[in-house]
């Protein structure tokens, strides 16, 4: 018997994911069909019966109108939504912007896939000569954050993604899950992907496998020490996932932007 319910869901499609741009800490919304992906992965949840007592989010618009729009496709407007900038998508440094397929094609696949699924290379840092980094660092969201501003991160590898999720992990979303609540963590492919490393206990190696797509709730069922006790389920058309988890891999491809 599962003691707590779980869902992790990386936002729905954001308009740099579409133009296949390193989009991370720069605020995009979502495109049209991103909408439309959190729309579908609001009525599936509700076929399911799904019924979320509290809803975690990033400080990033585009998992934060993912939140809004499962809510409102499951008539659960009213659940109380929790945003911190430890959920964020990993933070990609000097890449951020850049075109996936036109580094492929500089740096070669093996480099941009070690960038993108390797746990502990962190990619080069920003610096203040980054045409986002005016953006990000002046946002006025991030005088918010619990770190001061000169400590938020300049680039991170997915190991210090878990490194500065854990805290808020451990301090805020375990002891709801432990009060019995069913949580919804609407984040990023990276964020999403470093706590299901730690949940699952995947190998440094292994992570470098675990792709998700865009919209597609992942269901965990947890034992009462919050450990998986079956794998976990992307729910929906299987065929339709394996098709959505191989375009983002192949989002690393070698080819010229057009
Ligand atoms: O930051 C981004 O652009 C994406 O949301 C994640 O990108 P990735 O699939 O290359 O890690």
């Amino acid at each position: 018997m599962s003691k707590y319910k779980l869902v992790l869901l990386r936002h729905g499609e954001g308009t740099w994911n579409k133009e296949n741009r390193f989009c991370s800490w720069v605020d995009q919304k979502l495109s049209e069909d991103g909408v439309k992906e959190a729309q579908d992965c609001g009525r599936l949840l509700k076929e399911q019966g799904c019924k979320f007592d509290l809803v975690f989010t990033s400080i990033l618009s585009r998992s934060i109108q993912t939140a809004w729009l499962v809510l409102e496709a499951m008539d659960q407007e009213w659940v109380p939504v929790v945003k911190s900038w430890r959920l964020n998508e990993r933070h990609y440094g000097a890449l951020i912007g850049l075109n996936r397929a036109e580094m492929a094609l500089q740096h070669g696949e093996e480099k941009v896939k070690l960038w993108r699924r390797s746990y502990d290379i962190t990619p080069p840092l920003i610096d203040e000569s980054h045409p986002y980094y005016l953006e990000i660092y002046n946002d006025r969201r991030y005088t918010t954050c619990d770190v001061p501003k000169e400590n938020l991160p300049r680039a991170e590898s997915l190991k210090e993604v878990l490194d500065r999720l854990l805290p808020f992990w451990h301090s805020t979303v375990v002891p709801e899950i432990q009060r019995g609540k069913t949580v919804l963590i609407s984040a990023h492919g990276n964020s999403c992907r470093a706590l299901l490393k730690h949940l699952e206990g995947v190998s440094d190696e292994a992570i470098a496998n675990v792709t998700l797509p865009t919209g597609i709730p992942v269901q965990l069922e947890l034992d009462e020490n919050l450990k998986p006790l079956k794998p976990r389920q992307l729910l929906g058309d299987q065929a339709k996932i394996q098709a959505a988890i191989k375009k983002v891999e192949d989002q690393g491809k070698a080819k010229q932007a057009t």
